[in-house]
């Protein structure tokens, strides 16, 4: 990476950790993520969830259909595609999905954590040891949303009962799978995952290192800084800062963008979700120099990630330019609208076209 004052010449990222949707969804937003990124790995949590290796071959196709459509030039952005971990996943449908060579990673969502997740797992350990014995030897990460679902557990304790509860036991049990702690929320997430023993790595979003939980009650309520896992105090920002600009290749970039229709936000149940990928790196760039560590924003988005997976680094560049970038107060999403997070504030950085 080279650097000054006004502009930064980043390795092309890649988005470990994206809802891409379906439909006239998937259509509005895949490009917004193949202006920056080249290679996501891709959310299965659709409506039916993809559970089978064709399911994700058949959504992988209209993915790259949709960019197309788009006018994104073919080969400039991979689609990572992965499969929702069920009480009945097989052995054998994750080897299907290794030889597939599309299929990158499985998806653990406890039943009832977040949002499309009620085929989720209720008893990772019970229900799942063919497919995790399959995920441990073919070196395939398992990567989980990392709450505990109990009702009597505090929403905002739930990732740190997840540790103990299900992370534990699970590394204990298998203790060479890949894990990744997928959008980690609290200093309990950044220790654990730092100092756990074996193949463990984290994501972690702009939505964490910018913002506290003050964020979702400034004057009123807030829907569309509500996401799963919640923000949460302070002092876990602050260790997720740490963990992100610390230089260790555990932890690297995934968005967790997960689009939902503006008046599905606004609503006396909102969804939980906030869209980053139109101005994902210009998030990122803001918290990393806030930190005074633009200078470790390159192997966050750039190295770590596909060292963990065993890919391949890119080849290409994105530039960030210092530029006062307003961010738009809605995008079109279908027949609806779409707000991305921090609508309507200034970005000090704008990624170069
Ligand atoms: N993060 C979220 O708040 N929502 C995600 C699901 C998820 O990643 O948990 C979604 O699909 O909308
Ligand atoms: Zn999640
Ligand atoms: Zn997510």
């Amino acid at each position: 990476m080279t650097s000054d004052t006004s502009r930064l010449v980043l390795t092309r990222p890649d988005d470990w950790h994206l809802h891409l949707r379906d439909g006239a969804a998937l259509q509005a937003v895949v490009a917004d993520s193949a202006r920056q990124f080249a290679r996501a790995i891709v959310m299965p949590n659709l409506k039916p969830p993809v559970t089978a290796t064709q399911d994700a071959l058949a959504y992988r196709g209209r993915i790259l259909e949709a960019l197309a459509h788009a006018g994104v030039p073919e080969g400039t952005f991979e689609p990572l595609m992965t499969l929702y971990l069920t009480d009945n996943t097989s052995g054998d449908e994750i080897r299907k999905a290794r030889a597939s060579g599309a299929v990158h990673a499985v998806k653990l969502y406890p039943a009832g954590a977040t949002t499309n997740s009620d085929a989720g797992v209720t008893d990772l350990l019970g229900r799942c040891k063919g497919a995790l014995e399959a995920l441990q030897r073919e070196g395939m990460p398992l990567l989980v949303h990392g709450e505990v679902t109990d009702a009597d557990v505090d929403v905002f304790d739930r990732e740190a009962r997840f540790i103990d509860r299900v992370m534990l036991p699970l590394r204990k049990a298998f203790p060479e799978l890949k894990v990744v702690f997928e959008h980690i929320t609290t200093k309990d997430g950044a220790h654990y995952v730092r100092d756990a023993d074996g193949p463990v790595a984290a994501t972690i979003t702009p939505q964490h290192l910018l913002y506290n939980r003050n964020a979702l009650f400034v004057g009123g309520i807030r829907p569309h800084w509500y996401c799963l896992p919640v923000l949460k105090r302070e002092e876990h920002r602050q260790a997720l800062v740490e963990a992100a600009t610390s230089g260790s290749p555990r932890f690297f970039l995934g968005t967790d963008s997960a689009p939902h229709a503006r008046g599905l936000k606004e609503h006396a149940c909102g969804c939980a979700g906030c869209y980053t990928a139109l101005h994902a790196m210009e998030l990122y760039a803001t918290a990393f120099e806030r930190a005074g560590k633009l200078d470790r924003l390159d192997d966050f988005a750039s190295r770590f990630g596909p060292q963990f997976y065993g890919l391949p680094r890119n080849t290409g560049t994105l530039v960030l330019e210092r530029c006062a970038t307003e961010i738009p107060t809605e995008l079109p999403f279908g027949d609806t609208t779409l707000v991305p997070l921090a609508a309507g504030e200034t970005l000090d950085w704008r990624v170069q076209a």
